[in-house]
């Protein structure tokens, strides 16, 4: 049982029913503090405290929160769109990042299918007129959405269930999305298009991409040039995929009948020019908002808390690959060893490393083996950054200096069911060890340089290279014994013999090269190293 307190700061508005997960653990020591509506400058002065950051969309974690934020491990986000935090500061400072991806698909989609039905009828428009005195029947006169064409751009969660419910409503559906397959637009309905022939086509066209540099202003001043005249545009994603400038100016020009809006660019949007035009019906980013989508989104997104701090692994990362459950009962025996494979190599020299490659034998190589890789990145790079390092980071730290990585995959293994073989080139030098797990027995190393040895990865180790002569072992042990450094084990390995050889011993206590010097200085003794695992 953990009994360290966890503090988690729930900063903008969580369903109560969806954070009963956090409210009932017992097991991990959470204390739950709910502090919504924070200027940035009260979080980044209040977040120090805390080891989880729950957020929706209201909060934006930048790169100073993120900075501030001495003990945060992980930022929560009930809800799908993650654009409001600074991932790349989060990567970097080795926060994870989770979502709850699932939980709102359904009411997003079904405020879709009501902004286009209200755009197509004039509903807020009407309602208006007539909370205001007037029976006006003239002015609103709507369009059927029987027969209509809609475009869907960005066929993920939300663009397919907003699909299919466009069905429904007997619509023909085009879709435009880059993982979007033929065989799959077939066994949905839908036509796959490109986002220009959407254009051409389509009388409705409603966008469901998150907001990246490649779709920001994805529908802009040309993409409206080619869409009909009197086309409907709705946007319950983000804003800023449709150009805000240019969407006014289609819309004052009559090119753009009419556009329905839940997001914005900058939010809250209660300055927004487009809300000035009739022709633009909004909703204040409540497509998420319902009592249903928000308990489902803080439960999973509590889930997920409660099982990185009891397991270290998440159902729902946004900064690190998932790994489906499956894979994680084949390779999670294997994290270890692969950490403790990288701190071992990484010891062995002094220089920068410029490429680091990973040969995966035997069983091992039948799976997908980036998460062996993250942890033995982690190993390797925790000799200069500490617990700094992780999952998270581990992959990108190495390669922001600069480090090839490279995985090979072999399923022949060398006797061994399974085999992990770590590689480090810098400028002058090549080192490696290779390790396995030992049915029964645990991880083991089994070759360090060209030498094949049997150690226990754990402890402190001496790694000794010699010349294979008579009395050079004897030495070394009388050495040691004279210095009060005590033997646990001892194993010796050699190429040839009379050629270069090797000792590994794992002694009871640290000891440092400086203190292996002496050894260093017996007759063919070429080399000592201790090693701390
Ligand atoms: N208004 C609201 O309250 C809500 C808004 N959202 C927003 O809806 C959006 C979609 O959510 P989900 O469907 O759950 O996400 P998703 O990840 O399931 O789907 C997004 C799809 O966009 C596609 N995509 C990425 N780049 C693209 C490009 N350049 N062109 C076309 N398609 C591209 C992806 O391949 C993916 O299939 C997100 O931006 C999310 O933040 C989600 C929930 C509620
Ligand atoms: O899940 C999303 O991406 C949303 O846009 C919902 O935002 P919200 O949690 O309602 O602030």
């Amino acid at each position: 049982m953990t009994t360290e307190q966890i503090n988690i700061l729930i900063a903008d508005p969580l369903s109560e029913d969806g954070i009963f997960p956090l409210r009932q653990e017992t097991e991990l020591n959470l204390n739950v503090v709910v502090d919504t509506g924070l200027t940035p400058e009260q979080l980044i002065e209040k977040i120090g405290d805390f080891h989880v950051l729950l957020v929706r969309s209201q909060t934006t974690v930048t790169p100073e929160v993120i900075k501030a934020a001495k003990n945060l491990k992980l930022i929560g986000r009930a809800g799908v769109g993650v654009d409001n935090i600074d991932l790349q500061a989060a990567t970097e400072h080795g926060i994870i990042v989770v979502n709850a991806p699932d939980g709102n698909t359904n009411s997003a989609a079904e405020h879709t299918i009501a902004m286009m039905t209200s755009l197509a009828r004039y509903i807020p428009q009407a309602y208006n007129s007539l909370k205001n005195g007037k029976w006006d029947r003239k002015s609103y006169v709507g369009v059927e959405l029987k027969n209509k064409t809609l475009g869907v751009v960005g066929f993920g969660r939300i663009g397919v269930e907003v699909a299919f419910r466009a069905k429904g409503q007997r619509m023909q559906v085009l879709a435009y999305d880059p993982f979007l397959t033929d065989e799959r637009a077939k066994e949905l309905g839908v036509t796959k298009a490109t986002v220009d022939e959407i254009c051409e086509a389509a009388d409705f066209i409603t966008v469901h991409t998150p907001l990246l540099p490649e779709t920001r202003n994805l529908i802009n001043k040309e993409k409206f040039a080619m869409m009909k005249d009197g086309v409907r545009i709705i946007n319950c994603a983000r804003g800023g995929i449709i150009n805000e400038d240019d969407l006014y100016d289609a819309v004052t020009e009559g090119k753009v009948a009419g556009a329905a809006l839940d997001v914005f660019v900058e939010e809250p949007a209660t300055d927004n020019k487009l809300l000035t035009l009739p022709q633009v019906i909004a909703t204040p980013h409540l497509g998420a908002s319902t009592i249903e989508a928000q308990e489902s989104v803080a439960v999973d997104v509590s889930n997920d808390i409660i099982k990185f701090f009891k397991t270290g692994t998440v159902t729902n990362p946004v900064n690190m690959p998932s790994i489906p459950k499956e894979l994680l009962a084949q390779v999670e025996p294997f994290f270890e060893l692969a950490e403790k494979l990288g701190t071992f190599v990484t010891q062995l020299t002094v220089e920068p490393i410029k490429e680091i490659n990973l040969f995966y034998a035997g069983d091992v190589a039948n799976y997908d083996v980036r998460p062996l890789t993250s942890n033995a990145l982690k190993g390797l790079l925790s000799k200069n950054h500490g617990n700094h390092v992780n999952d998270v980071n581990a992959r990108y730290l190495t390669e922001r200096i600069g480090v090839k990585i490279n995985e090979h995959k072999t399923t022949t293994a060398k006797g061994f069911t399974s085999l992990l073989t770590l590689e480090i080139k810098t400028a002058n030098e090549v080192h490696s060890v290779a390790g396995t797990l030992l049915n029964g027995l645990g991880a083991r190393i089994v070759k360090v340089e060209d030498y094949v040895v049997d150690v226990i990865p754990e402890g402190h180790l001496l790694y000794i290279r010699n010349t294979d002569k008579p009395g050079a072992i004897g030495r070394v042990a009388t050495k040691l014994a004279e210095k009060d450094i005590n033997i646990a084990t001892m194993q010796v390995g050699r190429a040839q013999v009379g050629g270069k050889a090797v000792m590994m011993l794992s002694v009871d206590n640290q000891v440092t090269d400086e203190d292996l010097a002496f050894v260093a200085e017996l007759t063919n003794i070429d080399e000592v190293k201790a090693l701390t695992l």
